[in-house]
């Protein structure tokens, strides 16, 4: 909830809102001396999951990698569950349980299923643990252990994607087009694993340029263009705004 909107909450019901998990607050961003995003608001509230649509260009990837401390805010705050964590690397946000899966899924493909999940494997899971996880909640995986990760299909790929993310146990869940390359049915499939993952408690940032793979599942939605968010809210509200008046119906 923004400045404008906790204002307008009156004061007997405000300390039952829950606090957001990762929260954005006036960010500006860029690379290099361009800047890219332009002052962006964005709450994530624990348990939830909200969808970050627009065309091309709009600042999608980007404003998840200021979530994920890969790109450093150049004005306003980036807060992790109350803390402002501008500045603080990748590594040690996914120390405390932001994990990201970037566009491209980030697996090694010519390594096999196990191999992929032992990398990810550290101080917040061992090999066994993640091995578990990955394996109960996509059977398909178990399989497939001994295969190379980029023999598999796409959607095996971003099973093993999600997988690595897990066994982390995230707080929250950056996912940047889950649904690149994929069969819309596999798609469905992806979502629906990920609704399962904010019904268990993880917040999920989904940045996804096909409005309609993850409204479906999404409580919230944001509209990014041109580095600024224009509209925030109930997901089917913000598919009409997008259609409508940026994609020509
Ligand atoms: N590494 C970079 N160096 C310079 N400019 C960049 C870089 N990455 C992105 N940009 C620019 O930042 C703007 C926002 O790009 P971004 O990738 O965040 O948008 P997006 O909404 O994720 O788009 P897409 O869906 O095409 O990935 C674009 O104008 C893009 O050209």
């Amino acid at each position: 909830m923004n400045e404008t909107l906790r204002r307008d909450v009156p004061a007997e019901v405000e300390h039952v809102l829950p606090e957001p998990v990762l929260e954005l607050s006036a960010v500006r961003a860029g690379y290099g001396p361009i800047e890219v995003l332009h002052g962006i608001d964005l709450q994530l509230q624990p348990g939830s999951v909200l969808a970050l649509l627009g065309p091309n260009g709009g600042g999608k990837t980007s404003t998840l990698k200021v979530c994920s401390g890969l790109l450093t805010p150049s004005a306003g705050e980036l807060r992790v569950a109350g803390r402002v964590v501008n500045g603080v690397s990748a590594g040690q946000l996914a120390g405390v349980g932001v994990c990201s899966i970037p566009e491209g899924r980030g697996i090694f493909a010519n390594l096999t299923v196990r191999e992929n999940l032992w990398l990810a494997a550290g101080t917040r899971a061992t090999l066994a643990q993640l091995e578990e996880v990955a394996y109960t909640r996509f059977p398909k995986l178990g399989e497939r252990r001994k295969q190379l990760a980029g023999t598999m299909s796409g959607g095996e790929q971003q099973m093993l994607a999600l997988s690595r993310a897990l066994g982390t146990d995230p707080a929250v869940l950056l996912l940047d087009e889950l649904s690149m390359g994929l069969a819309p049915l596999i798609v469905a499939r992806m979502y629906e694993s990920v609704a399962q993952l904010a019904a268990e408690g993880i917040a999920v940032l989904v940045a996804e340029q096909f409005a309609r793979a993850v409204l479906p599942i999404a409580d919230c939605a944001a509209l990014i263009l041109h580095g600024q968010v224009v509209r925030v809210g109930a997901p089917a509200d913000v598919e009409d705004e997008l259609s409508t008046h940026y994609l020509g119906g």
